[in-house]
């Protein structure tokens, strides 16, 4: 716990210090909380911070919880941050208000309200209600890019789709030969490792397990992994491909036909969990995950699939790594195929775009405008 003392930051200024605080807690659950969000807890009493938490997982008790018990007597006549709105239900733990209001805490500073509809504004008033004084949306844009999957899966009862993709300066995935390894940096490469970490599936298609016999895992023992699907009409798959090896990270394949394949068995016997849907397509495997709890996923797919994935609404965030090379070549594969689009005034136009450089590529970084 850092107990280092913060009187010296005036009061909005120190606000927005402990909302980030709390952020940076909240991120040491990365991949780890869904379907619930990534929320951390500061209390702060007498200009010093009594008392930490972060939620660790679904099931597990809330930030709230943690920082309260860490802060014990010192929650009196504190005031408690918190990026996410104190919940006020009973779901697999009771209410943090009704923890709060016990602890005999003053204020408590909410970066941004819970958009599930158990708690929405219903924490803010019953702490309120019993008297503690309650400020709202302190660093309201950097809670809402923190929880930005809860917060669709929530609105939208998806998970939220990310297309990554790594393209020369001339917009190619691959050589002609299909060759592709590598296109970007080891920066770029693994902060790869580390946004598969904080997602809960990674989706390729047979033919990226075909070419590139992919692990599509998070290289760090100490990081989770996601779930890492495979969608294939035809089970036309390798019999061996690092995929298959299910020991430490679990694959599910989609698939629309059924167990008369002879990979289907033999993907069974490795542990590989087969699910077939007819017919087979990104929105509806979207809607499997979602029942199955995700958040986050993550499209690391080649052009076909991912325009089908844009098509069928199935990706709401790019992030395009771009590498300065140029390997030129006619019919070279492109990050996204046909989209149906022949004018450029129909080409879909990102909305808050943002670029950084990692070591000599770049990536960019936009949303989908919302087509509903
Ligand atoms: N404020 C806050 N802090 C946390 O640490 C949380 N995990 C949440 N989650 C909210 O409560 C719902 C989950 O409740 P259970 O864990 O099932 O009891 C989740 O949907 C959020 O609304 N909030
Ligand atoms: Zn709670």
């Amino acid at each position: 716990m850092d107990n280092s003392p913060v009187t010296s930051f005036p009061e909005t200024p120190l606000a927005q210090a402990m909302i980030q605080r709390c952020i940076q807690l909240a991120r040491q659950a990365l991949g780890r909380t869904t379907p619930n969000p990534l929320v951390g807890c500061v209390i702060v009493r007498n200009g010093e911070i009594v008392g930490e938490g972060f939620h660790p997982a679904a099931g597990q008790p809330h930030a709230e919880v943690f920082a309260l018990s860490e802060a014990g007597e010192n929650a009196q006549g504190a005031t408690v941050y918190v990026n996410l709105e104190p919940c006020n239900h009973y779901g697999r733990t009771p209410p943090c208000t009704e923890a709060l209001i016990k602890a005999g805490v003053a204020k408590v500073v909410v970066g941004m309200v819970d958009p599930d509809p158990r708690v929405s504004g219903k924490g803010i008033e019953r702490l309120r209600a019993a008297g503690i004084e309650v400020v709202v949306g302190v660093e309201e844009s950097a809670c809402r890019q923190l929880n930005e999957g809860f917060i669709h899966r929530i609105l939208y009862q998806r998970p939220l789709g990310i297309l990554k993709y790594a393209m020369t300066l001339d917009g190619k995935i691959a050589a002609t030969s299909g060759h592709s390894k590598w296109i970007t940096g080891e920066k770029s490469r693994s902060w790869v490792h580390q946004l598969r970490s904080a997602c809960d599936a990674v989706i390729v298609g047979g033919n990226t397990v075909r070419q590139d016999n992919p692990n599509l895992t998070s290289h760090n023992p100490n990081a989770p992994n996601p779930l890492r699907v495979i969608m294939s009409r035809t089970l036309d798959l390798p019999r061996d491909a690092r995929v298959w090896q299910t020991d430490d990270v679990p694959t599910l394949v989609f698939t629309e036909v059924g167990t008369e394949g002879d990979l289907y068995q033999h993907l069974v016997n490795q542990g590989v969990e087969v699910v077939v849907l007819n017919p087979l397509t990104p929105s509806r495997v979207m809607a499997y995950l979602y029942d199955r709890q995700l958040s986050r996923v993550l499209w690391e797919c080649g052009g076909i699939l991912a325009a089908n994935a844009i098509a069928d609404g199935a990706v709401q965030k790019i992030l395009a790594f771009i590498a300065p090379k140029i390997i030129g070549g006619h019919g070279g594969p492109s990050p996204v195929g046909d989209l149906g689009l022949t004018l450029m005034t129909d080409a879909l136009t990102l909305e808050r775009v943002s670029w950084r450089q990692l070591g000599s590529d770049y990536v960019v970084e936009g949303y989908i405008p919302n087509r509903e």
